[in-house]
């Protein structure tokens, strides 16, 4: 299957109950890992790029894997930037075959987010790309930035169910409780706000810092209307813990491929888990 914008399955994700995982590359290991486990549990899903992975990788190695990646795998899967910060990298992104996009205009007034988001929803529906926005601020690590708990800020309903009805992306975004990276304690979710919200608004919402959340959590964040899940430092966790144990033990181990299989292995096991948590196993 060649890529494919989020609308071809969040609707029906939102419809029947169900999430699609974004799932972040971050080399080729985590594409293969990622694309073997869609395959095995027929699932759709989303390559999430960051700014800082794209810039690792290059842009058209980027594309040219996903490419490769939604064929080899026969499910559909869209190729995602995320929490894209300006208008020129969305463009850049989606002139370089991207199917969808975010734009984290989080950090601007919330007039502000409303109008440049506007703008990137209606250059991106013109050439049949999917939009993700967001509204509130998601503590932890981002990329390469910290964001600390005093300065996250949860979404207010009133505010995202209006930002919906002015911007009408197809994922909205909202800050809930949880957080980028792993968490010291148990996140608190504020399951009233999805609630709220998801119940004015079309689009499914997008629940950011999906690691590290427990599983009844994640189930009744689904039923109250997140369709999209991003999970990124869980597989990072699984991957790394894998190499170190088998550099740690084997000090003379020098053929990447050694110890990156045995990775890209954790990486895949870890996706499946949370494809079958999601309940996207056997949707594509
Ligand atoms: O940091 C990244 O590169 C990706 C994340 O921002 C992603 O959008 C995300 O929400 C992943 O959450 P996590 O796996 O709980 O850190
Ligand atoms: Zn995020």
């Amino acid at each position: 299957m060649s890529l494919v914008p989020m609308t071809e399955f969040l609707p029906r994700a939102k419809k029947e109950g169900f999430a699609v995982g974004q799932f972040n590359m971050n080399n080729l290991e985590f594409v293969q890992g990622i694309a073997a486990a869609a395959k095995e549990e027929r699932s759709p899903f989303i390559f999430g790029v960051s700014e800082g992975a794209m810039r690792y990788m290059g842009i058209d190695y980027v594309v040219a894997m996903a490419e490769i990646a939604a064929k080899e795998s026969g499910v559909p899967v869209a190729l995602h930037l995320d929490h894209g910060s300006s208008f020129e990298m969305v463009m850049k992104c989606i002139q370089a075959g991207f199917s969808s996009v975010m734009f984290d205009g989080s950090h601007y007034p919330f007039e502000e987010n409303i109008r440049l988001t506007k703008e990137v929803v209606k250059a991106a529906h013109a050439v049949g790309v999917s939009v993700e926005g967001e509204l509130g601020t998601i503590g932890g690590v981002e990329d390469d930035v910290q964001v600390d708990e005093a300065d996250a800020a949860l979404a207010n309903p009133k505010e995202a169910i209006r930002f919906w009805n002015e911007t009408k992306v197809d994922a909205m975004a909202i800050a809930v409780g949880t957080a980028h990276g792993m968490y010291k304690g148990e996140p608190k979710i504020h399951f009233n706000i999805i609630d709220e919200v998801s119940k004015n608004i079309e689009a499914p919402i997008v629940l950011h810092g999906g690691s590290g959340v427990p599983d009844e959590s994640i189930k009744q964040s689904i039923q109250l209307g997140v369709g999209k899940i991003n999970v990124n430092t869980e597989s990072q966790v699984a991957c790394t813990g894998v190499v170190r144990e088998l550099l740690n033990d084997n000090p003379d181990m020098i053929d990447p491929r050694k110890y990156l299989g045995p990775g890209r292995e954790a990486i895949k096991e870890t996706v499946k888990e949370k494809m079958r948590l999601f309940g996207s196993s056997g949707k594509a």
